[in-house]
This record gives C-alpha cells, sequence and structure tokens, in this order.
C-alpha cells in the first residue's frame, strides 16, 4: 500500500451536522500511512532519544556499560561483590565523615531526586496554572528548571524565566508556586544573572520550636567581633551578627522576643568581656530587661534623671579620645585590653529619643545617639538599640544603624521602615509572624551583607537560669 491522499484538494469535507443551518465544516487533508512506516520512525525516534540520553548521562552511561561488560566476561558475582564493597564505602563514610557525605554524596542525590519527582513532575501544569506560562499560535512556551539544590530544610530551584519575565511577577506568584510544589512557604530570590531567579521552597519550618541558649565560646580568642552567632536561619544555618564596624537596630512590638537578641550577643561575647577586650554599657529605661543581669554589665544606668544620658556622653567622650588617639595612626580598630571594643547597648530607644518628658535630657540624648552612631564605629564603640516604634518621629537615626532587624511587627509598613524599601515585597512578612511566644517570639527577618533579599532567623532564647550562669562565669575569673 503507497502513500495516498483522500481527496485532491487541500481540504477533506468532514460529514455535516445535524444541525441543516449549520455551514459545511473542512478539516486539513488525511494522510494514511503504511504500519510498518509508522513502527520504523517510532523506533528510529526511540534510538535517537536513546542515544542523546546517554551522550547527556555519559558518567552513568560508562559505569552501567562497565558493570553489563564485567557481567558478560565473569560472571555476575564478582560485580554483585563489587557493588556490596561500594555500599559498605558508602556506609562508612556517612558513619564517620558525616559533613562531607552530606555535601558531596547526600544532598545531590536528594536534590536530584526532587529535581525529577516533585520539580519536573509538576512543573508544566503549576506554571499554566499559575499563569507563568505563555501561550501563542497554539505554542506553549515554559520557564525553565536550570538547577536544584537541597539543604535541610529548603529546596533551591533556579529557573530561567521567559525572555521578558521580571521576579516582580514571579514574587506576585510565590503562593500559587508554594501551594504547587506542596510547600508551606515559597520566596522568590534575585539570582546573580539576568533572567534568572531562584525560587527558596521552605520544606520544613526550622525555626517553629524554641532554640536554646547557645553555648558560650571556649575563650576570647573565639570571639569573632564580625560573626556572633545569637541563633539560627531558616536554612538551619548559624545566624552570625556583625558587632565590628557596625551599629544594631532591632525593632519588634511588645513580646516580639528583642530581649533574646540583646542577651544572646552578650552571652557570644562573654569570653572576650571576661579577658578584658570587650566591655558592654547597659541602658534599661524600662528597668526589666536589662537590669536582671545588671552586675554583668561594665558600666550600667537606668537613671531617668540623667544617668542614662550621662551613660551615653560618657561613651562619646570615650570615642572623641581614641579619635584623637588614632587618628592618622590607624584606620582599623582592634581591640585590645588597653582599648577594649565598647558596646552600648539600649533597651528602649525611644524612651530616650521620644517619651522621655525632660526635653533637655531628651536632646541631649538624641545628641549623644546621633555622634555615636556616626563617628563610633571606627574606634570602636557600637550601638545595640531595641525599640518597639521604628516611625520617624520615634526615632530619626535609624538610618544611621547600619545593621537593622525587624522582629515582630504590629503594622505591615513598619517592615519597609526598619529593613529599607522593598523588603517587604521581598517577603520580609515580619507583620505575619506569630504573636505566640513558643511560635514566634524571637523570630526575625534581616538582610544579610551579601544579598539584597531578606532573611528570617530565629534567636537563641536565652532564660533567665542562662543570665544568673552568665553572671556567674563572669565573678568566678574575676574572683
Ligand atoms: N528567642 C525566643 N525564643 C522563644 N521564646 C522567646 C524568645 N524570646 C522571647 N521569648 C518569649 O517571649 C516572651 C517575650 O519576650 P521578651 O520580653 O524578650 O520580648 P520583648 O520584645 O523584649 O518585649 P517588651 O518590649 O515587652 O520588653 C518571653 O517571656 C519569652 O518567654
Amino acid at each position: 500500500m503507497g502513500l495516498r491522499k483522500d481527496a485532491p484538494s487541500d481540504n477533506v469535507m468532514v460529514p455535516a451536522t445535524a444541525d441543516p443551518f449549520e455551514g459545511p465544516r473542512w478539516a486539513p487533508p488525511v494522510w494514511h500511512m503504511p504500519q510498518g512506516l509508522v513502527l520504523l520512525v517510532n523506533l528510529v525516534r526511540a534510538l535517537v532519544r536513546l542515544v542523546l540520553f546517554l551522550a547527556r548521562h555519559p558518567l552513568a552511561t560508562i559505569v552501567a556499560g562497565g558493570v553489563a561488560w564485567l557481567v558478560y566476561a565473569v560472571g555476575w558475582q564478582l560485580p554483585l561483590f563489587g557493588f556490596g564493597l561500594v555500599l559498605l564505602g558508602l556506609g562508612c563514610w556517612a558513619a564517620y565523615w558525616r559533613t562531607s557525605f552530606v555535601r558531596l554524596v547526600a544532598r545531590p542525590v536528594r536534590a536530584r531526586v526532587r529535581h525529577v519527582l516533585v520539580y519536573r513532575r509538576h512543573w508544566q501544569p503549576v506554571m499554566v496554572m499559575s499563569g507563568l506560562a505563555f501561550y501563542r499560535n497554539a505554542r506553549e512556551y515554559l520557564p525553565a528548571i536550570t538547577r536544584v539544590r537541597v539543604t535541610a530544610t529548603t529546596d533551591r530551584v533556579l529557573v530561567k524565566m521567559l525572555s521578558g519575565q521580571a521576579p516582580q511577577i514571579w514574587r506576585d506568584h510565590a503562593e500559587n508556586l508554594a501551594h504547587g510544589f506542596g510547600a508551606p512557604l515559597c520566596r522568590v530570590r534575585t539570582a546573580d544573572k539576568p533572567g534568572f531567579v531562584w525560587l527558596e521552597l521552605v520544606r520544613r519550618d526550622a525555626l517553629a520550636v524554641p532554640l536554646p541558649a547557645l553555648p558560650v565560646p571556649a575563650s576570647g580568642g573565639d570571639v569573632d567581633l564580625t560573626a556572633l552567632p545569637v541563633g539560627k536561619r531558616e536554612d538551619a544555618s548559624p545566624w552570625l551578627l556583625r558587632l565590628l564596624g557596625t551599629h544594631v537596630l532591632i525593632a519588634g512590638a511588645t513580646g516580639a522576643g528583642k530581649g533574646s537578641i540583646l542577651w544572646g550577643l552578650v552571652r557570644a561575647l562573654l569570653p572576650a568581656m571576661r579577658a578584658g577586650l570587650v566591655q558592654v554599657w547597659g541602658i534599661d529605661p524600662k528597668r526589666m530587661e536589662l537590669a536582671f543581669g545588671r552586675g554583668i554589665f561594665n558600666r550600667y544606668s537606668d537613671d531617668a534623671t540623667g544617668g542614662m544620658v550621662a551613660l551615653l556622653e560618657a561613651a562619646v567622650a570615650e570615642m572623641h579620645k581614641r579619635a584623637a588617639r588614632f587618628g592618622g595612626v590607624t584606620r582599623t580598630f582592634l581591640a585590645t585590653a588597653a582599648d577594649p571594643f565598647i558596646v552600648v547597648m539600649v533597651d528602649e530607644l525611644a524612651f530616650l529619643t521620644a517619651y522621655c518628658p525632660d526635653r533637655d535630657l531628651r536632646k541631649r540624648a538624641d545628641a549623644a545617639l546621633a555622634t555615636l552612631t556616626s563617628q563610633g564605629r571606627s574606634v570602636g564603640i557600637c550601638v545595640v538599640g531595641a525599640l518597639q516604634d521604628p516611625r520617624k518621629d520615634v526615632i530619626n537615626i535609624r538610618n544611621l544603624f547600619p545593621t537593622r532587624i525587624a522582629l515582630r511587627l504590629d503594622e505591615a509598613d513598619q517592615v519597609d521602615m526598619v529593613l529599607g524599601d522593598g523588603a517587604y515585597e521581598r517577603g520580609a512578612l515580619a507583620d505575619h509572624i506569630s504573636p505566640i511566644p513558643q511560635v514566634g517570639a524571637g523570630v526575625a527577618y534581616v538582610r544579610l551583607e551579601d544579598s539584597p533579599d531578606p532573611v528570617r532567623v530565629r534567636a537563641a532564647f536565652v532564660s533567665d537560669d542562662d543570665i544568673a550562669a552568665m553572671g556567674e562565669y563572669l565573678t568566678a575569673e574575676t574572683a
């Protein structure tokens, strides 16, 4: 049977419908192919696909080919023995060098499995239903998965967007993506090359349960002022906070857990405080948070009649002295016993700058804080301030704090006031953090130095017992 067209013209008429008023319908010509030819074409197509697949996976091809050749040449016993040895080797690696095994074997394998079984499998329907695919002339255009990585709690999927798409449209569809891929949360991160975005799909919330206080570093030498551990990040890695060369503003509604960050910092500094390389000066207008462990601070005040402002001014005076000595000699500060790194810790900044009834004290506090935050960094003086309300009329120097932390906040527009414009849109949903202490206290959003995208973190909880033990740690040495 040869190739044959049913009708001489381009189109073939389809039988009329029962409706006598409906015009005739026309369909493209029908070609009848010989069965053998259909089989042959499909066979060639399958072969081409197989060759392409093997060429794309050379390592797997070589291993499979080698095993097949071994079975053929020496029988199945030797390859089976070799396979057992490989399994044993992997088992020993996992047992004795867990970190490298997880990094080099477990995570890449898991990433591959999730790539195939979750993302590739659901990609087309999720893209179509969430409106991120595009149709033109009966053709479907889909964004492409470029890479999948996994961490203990999160999958990261690198996506090549369709030409003309921008990350914002993906951010608008983050909720669709989370539901589509069965993740509780999806965030869209900018990639370092144009045309790509990272989807960060959280599988398990590593911050769902409170974190106990972190261990005190073993010695003063272990205290790195550029990376003090105070909690955990959402990807289960440590949350490290820099104090050297910066000032820190912590904003959070009442009960958000400001205290755990303040005490977490003191805890991470303890050995250096004991060695005399770091001093922490505490100011606690509310007489609640820092007052509990006042003995820990090198200097402390909660005196609303001028003592707290005097302490700030003492820090300014020390700053000027250091500036006069260091000027023209050094540009980088190194903490020594003669010139310790000074952390001025203020629990409720707003009391000093806005709520204090004495106008003169308010002005002096404002001036001292502005001087410290604008000039203190290079001479080893750092201000760490906590406050509940980040509005400008409460604190007008918030931009002088390079490091800012947004704990639970009451309103969405406060988030951008703390973390900077666009932070809320990029996923810093600090107003969504649970007010239940067990779930949300200490949970915060921060901006890290290497990325504009906010990261969710949780501060470890430093209990009253921990604070008491910290006091004993310091006095035990000095006794
Ligand atoms: N990191 C944390 N993890 C778990 N629970 C915490 C954490 N921090 C604080 N909490 C719990 O939340 C409660 C409120 O914390 P805290 O008093 O530190 O909040 P705050 O922001 O200082 O509030 P305020 O502004 O009223 O002083 C505490 O009683 C504590 O039980």
